[in-house]
């Protein structure tokens, strides 16, 4: 059988280099003939990826006659991009599969958010169904639901709050540069003192605060908020109910991964929160407070939570274990995604605290659009 011919646009980008390379890892493109787009560079060398050439120069990403020669488009490139270029491609009788990283297309009806290890059965039903379009969600989101998968599974859960302490990388490549970019800042201004153990710790920290809150403190990319020494406690536009985008996307693209009716309407779960965004690189954590419809004794809650898919790790709730292995440092990069902190609390035992931490780039971006793909090579 031939080689489906996929068109990838967005590859050099962040989330489409973590993309390549875990595609290298798991040998996707000897299952592919890879089509190499660009926006910027369209007749430049096309990259090598896998050990396979496409033979060709990087093609026109806005050129839609040679992106409808595509049996599967995937993209990286973001939402503009899909905005502009997805209803022509439509609108010109292409009807081949489109994977996509952007949120644009994500709450559409024609639409899948794809997290197969979540919801496969969601995606194999929309297949079956003749479905072509195929999103990934929002990283809060399927990272929550990679740690906590189990209790949905199970319909163990009445609703979630998650407090969320989201990375930079979230913002963007140049957000991840500028955070460090402010870390070596606020060194620098106290490199001296930092040298002298007789110095004082309050004049140190005054110092800091002054660097924090100068003009000249680099954070032109966050929205002229510091966020190394502190931390921002808004993502993404206002939105309503008093809601920023990102605390929306929690309940509304939960629910639509879960295949539930549409969030606040009759049979959803409640998903709601406060998303803010700390100095980690590339690990979004989440603090959630779970109400279980019933008293499920906690080895049961851990058994539930472990047995749910591959990645996902049960940390028990010590502390030096906590600190080892449920930290930003310790994910950073992998693909497993940590739950722990599993606790009753004071408000009844049918109220359990849980914290999760998960690589945003990987199950929060690119995995589940790489496992998409394969599934469509493989269908
Ligand atoms: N960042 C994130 O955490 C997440 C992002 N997403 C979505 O993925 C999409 C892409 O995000 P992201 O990867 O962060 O975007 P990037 O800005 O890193 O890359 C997007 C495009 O910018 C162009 N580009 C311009 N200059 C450069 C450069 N110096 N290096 C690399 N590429 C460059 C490339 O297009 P070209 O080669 O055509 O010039 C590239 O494909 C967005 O829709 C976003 O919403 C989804 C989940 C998480
Ligand atoms: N908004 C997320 C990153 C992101 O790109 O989300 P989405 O794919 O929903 O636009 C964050 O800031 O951490």
């Amino acid at each position: 059988m031939a080689k489906p011919v996929v068109g990838l646009v967005g590859w050099r980008g962040m989330v489409g280099s973590v993309l390549m390379q875990r595609m290298q890892e798991e040998k996707d493109f000897a299952h592919i003939e890879p089509v190499y787009f660009s926006t910027s560079n369209a007749g430049g060398d096309a990259p090598t990826f896998g050990g396979i050439s496409s033979g060709e120069k990087l093609q026109d990403a806005s050129n839609i006659d040679a992106l409808k020669k595509m049996d599967i488009i995937l993209t990286c490139q973001g939402g503009d991009y899909t905005k502009e270029v997805y209803p022509k491609l439509r609108a010109a009788g292409w009807n081949g599969h489109w994977i996509d990283a952007a949120s644009a297309l994500r709450m559409a009806d024609d639409a899948v958010i794809v997290l197969d290890p979540v919801n496969r059965s969601v995606i194999d039903s929309a297949l079956a169904k003749g479905g072509k379009n195929w999103i990934g969600g929002n990283c809060t989101v399927s990272l929550m639901l990679m740690g906590l998968g189990g209790l949905f599974e199970h319909k163990l859960i009445d609703w979630v709050s998650s407090m969320t302490y989201q990375a930079a990388s979230g913002a963007g490549a140049q957000n991840m540069r500028e955070l460090i970019a402010q870390m070596g800042t606020i060194h620098a201004s106290v490199a001296d003192l930092l040298d002298d153990p007789k110095s004082a710790i309050l004049e140190i920290d005054r110092k800091v605060a002054e660097t924090i809150r100068s003009d000249a403190f680099p954070k032109k990319n966050f929205r002229n908020t510091p966020l190394a020494g502190s931390l921002i406690p808004w993502i993404d536009v206002p939105v309503e109910h008093g809601q920023s985008k990102e605390e929306w996307k929690g309940g509304a693209e939960c629910n639509k991964i879960l295949g539930n009716p549409a969030f606040r309407s009759a049979g959803s779960i409640p998903i709601d929160g406060l998303c803010v965004r700390i100095g980690a690189m590339r690990c979004h954590s989440q603090a959630l407070t779970i109400k279980l419809k019933k008293d499920v004794p906690l080895d049961e809650v851990n058994d539930i939570l472990a047995k749910a898919n591959d990645w996902v790790k049960v940390v028990p709730n010590d502390r030096e274990i906590s600190e080892r292995d449920l930290t930003p440092a310790a994910v950073t990069g992998t693909l497993t995604v940590p739950v722990g902190r599993l606790h009753k609390m004071a408000m009844g035992d049918d109220y359990l605290a849980a914290f999760t931490c998960g690589d945003q780039l990987l199950w929060g971006a690119a995995e589940p659009l790489r496992r998409m793909l394969r599934i469509l090579v493989e269908a």
